[in-house]
């Protein structure tokens, strides 16, 4: 069994519904996520991107401002992208119940906030008809806690509806005593909200452990607290039953090897530069010109001692990535000599993600 250096599997697999990706701050979540998505809306009828790190950088990576609400990407019919903070929109929602019960609730159980608003975008979610829902998820430490949270969250809604049980005698009196109709009412409410949660809960619990339908992306860098932050994050992933088959090793230097994929980033960006040049001698000329200084500028990073000495400490550590991670899709993308902004640039990332240059380098 061989496992293709790159993104491709996704695709492939049309029952795919949920592309969680991940990694330590910095390493190229958002630019990797965005570039999936990009390339979902090719070959799926509707995909949303959505980001739950608090830190939002969608609206960056696309040059364009999203909000709570899903919007569509400019030029696409069918690429949808929202950014939502998992910790104010369960607050809001909170408070809109404004229920004395819920604050007693909220201190006695830390993060319950949290799971109520990772509840409601999940239902959300399911309520909209999305064929694949990418997701640019917070730093690891975050994710992590976010995607144990169902599991957690279902056991202490089941202690809560069975104690209700036990207790319900007792809890008419104390109602009738202290509460107007009103608010016994809303008590009611809340069991029953409650239920309705846990019963949203186990759903998502069963499509995230669902290996067809969900699947996790780590992205890294070659450099030691990436490689040991990846290691932490797929044994938790495996723990919590949750797929994980794809490495993006982003922002490597490795001159000799890359040099035909720079080339081509190269001239893609020529191409964009002479989007809008008419005159075809003109853009000969322009053509030229810019390939002899792409030329002499891989000349120079060939020759670069700063970057040899980069490439080479890299290489220990993809070296000990392809060692671990055997049976896993190892993807490894260059440091591009510039920021991966707007449609083109993320275009231009998705055909390395998704091999597609290895095939233009075969011809
Ligand atoms: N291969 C690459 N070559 C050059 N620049 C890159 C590459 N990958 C990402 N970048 C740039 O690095 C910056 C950080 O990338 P990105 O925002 O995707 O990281 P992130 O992991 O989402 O960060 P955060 O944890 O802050 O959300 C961006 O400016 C992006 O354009
Ligand atoms: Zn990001």
């Amino acid at each position: 069994m061989t496992f293709a250096p790159n993104l491709q599997n996704l695709i492939d697999n049309e029952e795919l519904s949920w592309v969680l990706v991940g990694g330590k701050g910095g390493v190229g979540k958002t630019t990797v996520s965005s570039s999936i998505a990009v390339r979902f809306a090719e070959v799926r009828e509707k995909v949303l991107l959505i980001s739950t790190d608090p830190a939002h950088n969608l609206s960056d990576s696309f040059n364009q401002k999203f909000g709570k609400e899903p919007s569509l990407v400019k030029g696409y019919e069918n690429l949808y992208a929202m950014e939502v903070d998992p910790l104010n929109s369960t607050r809001e929602i909170v408070n809109e119940t404004n229920n004395p019960l819920f604050e007693t609730l909220g201190s006695a159980l830390p993060g319950i906030d949290e799971i109520i608003s990772f509840t409601e975008i999940m239902r959300l979610l399911t309520k909209l008809d999305y064929d694949v829902v990418v997701f640019d998820t917070a730093p690891t430490g975050h994710t992590l806690r976010l995607l144990s949270f169902p599991t957690t969250m279902n056991k202490t809604i089941e202690k809560l509806l069975s104690l209700k049980n036990l207790i319900q005698g007792a809890w008419n009196t104390v109602q009738k005593l202290f509460l107007s109709n009103e608010e016994t009412d809303n008590d009611e409410d809340m069991l029953g909200k409650l239920n309705t949660i846990k019963k949203v809960i186990d759903g998502v619990i069963e499509q995230f452990q669902d290996q067809k339908k969900t699947t996790f992306v780590n992205v890294c860098i070659p450099e030691f607290l990436s490689l040991y932050e990846t290691e932490r994050l797929i044994y938790e992933l495996f723990t919590l039953g949750i797929d994980s088959h794809n490495i993006v090793v982003n922002q490597l230097v490795i001159p000799e090897k890359l040099e035909t994929i720079n080339k081509i980033i190269i001239k893609e960006e020529m191409r964009q530069l002479l989007k809008n040049v008419k005159d075809e001698e003109e853009k000969q000329l322009i053509i030229k010109k810019l390939e002899k200084k792409s030329d002499k500028q891989l000349e120079v990073i060939k020759n670069c001692p700063l970057c040899f000495s980069r490439s080479k400490l890299q290489q220990n550590y993809v070296d000990e990535i392809d060692m671990l991670y055997e049976e896993f899709h190892i993807v490894k993308v260059p440091l591009h000599p510039f920021e991966i902004r707007g449609i083109d640039r993320l275009k231009n990332f998705a055909k390395i993600l998704f091999g597609e240059f290895e095939n233009e380098k075969e011809k």
